[in-house]
């Protein structure tokens, strides 16, 4: 549904991405609706979610495109990454595997999503309430978002709504700031630089948040 003209300040898309079964689908499902259900069905091909959001006085809607982790529908899911403003790279915390996945992830979008090149790629590992079956560090997790210029990690949890509205917040509010960089020249005020790619140092650092 085309929103209707001036019902909103920005519209932005955000990919999410990561392999099957880190919990991506249920993520988007609290972002949307505030419950929680164990899914049955693995997503096929992607899933389009919008919420609108009010940030700093300003209405946000975000569209949200759920991705299928699963290798077969790799082809449709790259069709994506072009008009992406913005990717929530997704792993499981409880799966190493997941996590190693993730510059693989990182290739992928840097292959296919020719324009979102300066764009942010924000890092989340899923299923924190489950943390004493760990197999991801955070510090590890933060190591490897500094190497590849990622905005921020953060940990969340579908199952106990932890930091889930704070993922989409944080990329729409650094998205926002992007917009008024390219609208006012200049960079923003709090951002350092790193393989000429901006990484934002976040004004708020919560517990499970590193900036990187
Ligand atoms: N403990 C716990 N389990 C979760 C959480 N989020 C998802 N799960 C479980 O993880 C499994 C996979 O979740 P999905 O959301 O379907 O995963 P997905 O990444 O969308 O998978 P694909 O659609 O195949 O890409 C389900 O059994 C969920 O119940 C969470 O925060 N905590």
């Amino acid at each position: 549904v085309t929103p209707e003209r001036g019902a909103f300040d920005y519209l932005f898309k955000i990919i999410l991405i990561g392999d099957s079964n880190v919990g991506k689908t249920c993520v988007v499902h609290r972002f949307k609706s505030g419950q929680y259900h164990e899914k049955q069905q693995n997503t096929i091909g992607v899933d389009f979610t919008v919420r609108s959001l009010e940030i700093d006085g300003k209405k946000v809607k975000i569209q949200v495109w759920d991705t299928a982790g699963q290798e077969r529908f790799r082809t449709i899911t790259q069709s994506y990454y072009r008009s992406a403003h913005g990717a929530i790279l997704a792993y499981d915390l409880t799966r190493r595997s997941t996590f190693e996945s993730i510059p693989h992830w990182i290739n992928e979008i840097e292959k296919y999503g020719a324009t979102i090149n300066g764009s942010l790629f924000l890092f989340k590992g899923n299923k924190s309430d489950v943390a004493e079956n760990r197999q991801v560090l955070f510090e590890d997790a933060c190591t490897l978002a500094e190497k590849h210029g990622l905005l921020a990690v953060l940990e969340t949890s579908a199952k106990e709504a932890q930091n889930v509205d704070e993922v989409f917040t944080l990329m729409a509010k650094e998205l926002i700031a992007r917009n008024t960089l390219q609208l006012h020249g200049g960079h923003p005020p709090n951002s350092i630089y790193l393989d000429s790619r901006p990484v934002i140092v976040s004004p708020s650092v919560e517990k499970s948040q590193c900036s990187c």
